[in-house]
């Protein structure tokens, strides 16, 4: 709908609203026609709302074609006429078009502007929200970065309710304005998100914001180009009604500090899991230990010198001002919460603070089922392969079967030592095939969980880290070794692989099954088929299919 302002008058009476047919069924809003106010209360008045998504919504608003329709707004009665342009009634519809004649009395053309405004923001309210919008500052401004599909709320899985906790909280605040407000206190809460790496601390504030449609503001307060008044403008400008998200906040101020590799190692796994002997690994990880935490002046140097930075004091500022928009939830997060000035999280600034872990047994549990269930149907399973075939299940003892899958899963992976990442990246290994991800998964835990990549690719080579019945190994493959072999997914000696660990009775070594670093302490299984089916699995991930 294109609001034409007629010139030449002041303060008109009447406006006319061309109303567009949509081609290839867009919808085109010209937003510079309409006023946009980063201040309104509203808030949700942002040049964004016309993005793809909302494009699409084809916006029907003709009354009929005979008779004029009257509404009362803001005290004024509005007249609705709809007039066509005099083309001859034989010309092809969509050459007709249709003009949308407002008038009122005694007024002057804002309110039709406002008129404007508030159906636009009540339609736009109403329309399904399909993707969340992500705005970055750029030259001092938000700019939008990119458009997210919204994640699903329940692919979050996490232990003891907390998203439902989350989701009510944040639901209940959003809808008490008006008691902020009576209270004088301002419409602010915000939250630290802390704990493991790839725990889902992201994932949940994507989840989140789908769930309650509300696009996600980032600023990287270590930024090189933002400095305190900077901040304090973009603070201004972050409409209300949004999340502004502030990830790893510890490092924010100060040099990050981590702790060793092989203190973060231990964290990850017990110690019956991450005693490994491996003399290469412990090398590797004081090697990795010494550049995480190494002195180099001058990159540090070239940071510190090469543009603004923001102060605590500046993004306290900025979070605590009057002018800090109001109904905004603020999200930070970090890895190291200890790290954090307890200035920044302080009840008023962050309110809520919640921990992450590593995945309990449920959890693993719950990943499993929900990533091997369809979603178009959740009482489906996808392709679940049985006896090589791969068959479409759809009775609900299918999902009692995927239920028992994951207990098994579950049950092989010990408690609070892996994060839900780490057991994503294992299952997508077998996308197909939970019984060979169940069958496996204790080799992948003795062997440490995956740490570090499953291949890797340098100076045109494939290198593969496998798990063999004797401790750690690699083996390594040109490119055109792994990709011409084509013809061979049963265990010839010519798989890609290197030809290793075939079995006297032609099975694979379990140990061959790709499952990561460190000391396998693989046992044979006796059951080649599902080997076999892990590593046809592996290896057209290798081949990225
Ligand atoms: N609790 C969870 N439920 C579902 N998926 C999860 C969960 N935790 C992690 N994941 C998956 O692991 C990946 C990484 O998660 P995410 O980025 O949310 O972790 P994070 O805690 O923010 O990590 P970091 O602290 O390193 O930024 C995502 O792809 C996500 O799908």
């Amino acid at each position: 709908m294109e609001a034409v302002y007629p010139t030449g008058r002041a303060a008109p009476r009447h406006i006319s609203l061309a109303a567009r047919r949509p081609r290839n069924n867009r919808r085109n809003i010209p937003s510079r026609h309409l006023r946009h106010d980063p201040y309104d209360s509203e808030g949700d008045e942002h040049e964004s709302d016309y993005d793809d998504e909302q494009k699409d919504a084809v916006l029907h608003a003709e009354p009929s074609s005979t008779i004029n329709q009257y509404i009362q707004f803001q005290n004024r009665t509005i007249t609705f006429q709809v007039k066509d342009d005099g083309l001859s009634s034989f010309s092809l519809p969509m050459n007709q078009k249709k003009w949308l004649v407002t008038s009122t009395f005694l007024g002057t053309h804002d309110i039709f502007t406002s008129l404007i405004q508030t159906a636009r923001r009540e339609y736009l309210a109403s329309l399904p929200k399909r993707a969340i919008s992500i705005y970055s500052p750029e030259h001092g401004s938000w700019y939008k970065k990119s458009t997210r599909t919204m994640r699903p709320w329940d692919s979050i899985i996490l232990p003891d309710g907390i998203k439902e906790w989350l989701l009510d909280d944040a639901s209940e605040f959003l809808a008490e304005k008006d008691f902020y407000a009576e209270r004088g206190v301002p419409h602010r809460r915000g939250y630290l998100l802390y704990g493991e790496p790839g725990s889902g601390k992201s994932s949940l504030i994507s989840a989140l914001a789908a769930r309650l449609k509300l696009d996600i503001y980032i600023v990287n307060i270590g930024g090189r180009y933002l400095d305190d008044d900077t901040l304090m403008n973009l603070m201004q400008d972050c409409p209300s009604r949004c999340i502004l998200l502030m990830e790893d906040i510890d490092c924010a101020f100060k040099k990050r500090n981590l702790p060793s590799a092989r203190a973060r190692h231990t964290t990850h796994h017990d110690d019956s899991v991450s005693s490994s002997t491996d003399k290469d690994q412990e090398g590797e990880d004081a090697k990795k230990e010494r550049e995480e935490t190494e002195y180099r002046p001058e990159r540090d140097d070239m940071f510190q010198n090469s543009g603004p930075t923001i102060t605590l004091s500046g993004l306290l500022n900025a979070l605590d001002r009057v002018a800090s928009s109001e109904g905004r939830l603020l999200f930070c997060t970090t890895n190291w919460k200890d790290k954090i000035d307890p200035a920044l999280c302080r009840p008023g600034r962050c309110d809520v603070w919640i921990e992450f872990k590593h995945a309990t047994h449920v959890q693993a549990r719950d990943l499993f089922v929900h990533f091997y269930r369809s979603r178009s149907n959740p009482t489906t399973s996808i392709d679940i392969i049985k006896n090589n075939q791969s068959i479409l299940s759809t009775k609900h003892e299918d999902d009692a079967e995927l239920l028992a899958l994951g207990e098994r899963f579950a049950s092989a992976i010990p408690q609070d030592t892996v994060s839900a990442s780490a057991l994503q990246g294992y299952l997508i290994r077998f996308k197909r095939d939970p019984h060979a991800a169940v069958e496996v998964v204790r080799h992948w835990v003795e062997s440490g969980c995956g740490q570090g990549p499953t291949i890797s690719i340098k100076d045109g080579k494939v290198q593969e880290r496998v798990v063999d019945e004797g401790g750690s190994s690699s083996s390594e493959e040109t490119m055109n070794g792994v990709l011409d072999n084509k013809e061979d997914t049963h265990g010839s000696p010519r798989d890609g692989f290197g030809g290793k660990g075939i079995l006297p009775n032609g099975d694979r070594k379990v140990g061959y099954i790709p499952n990561g670093w460190g000391n396998g302490n693989a046992t044979n299984h006796g059951n080649g088929n599902i080997i076999r089916r892990a590593r046809t699995h592996f290896r057209s991930l290798s081949r990225g299919k």
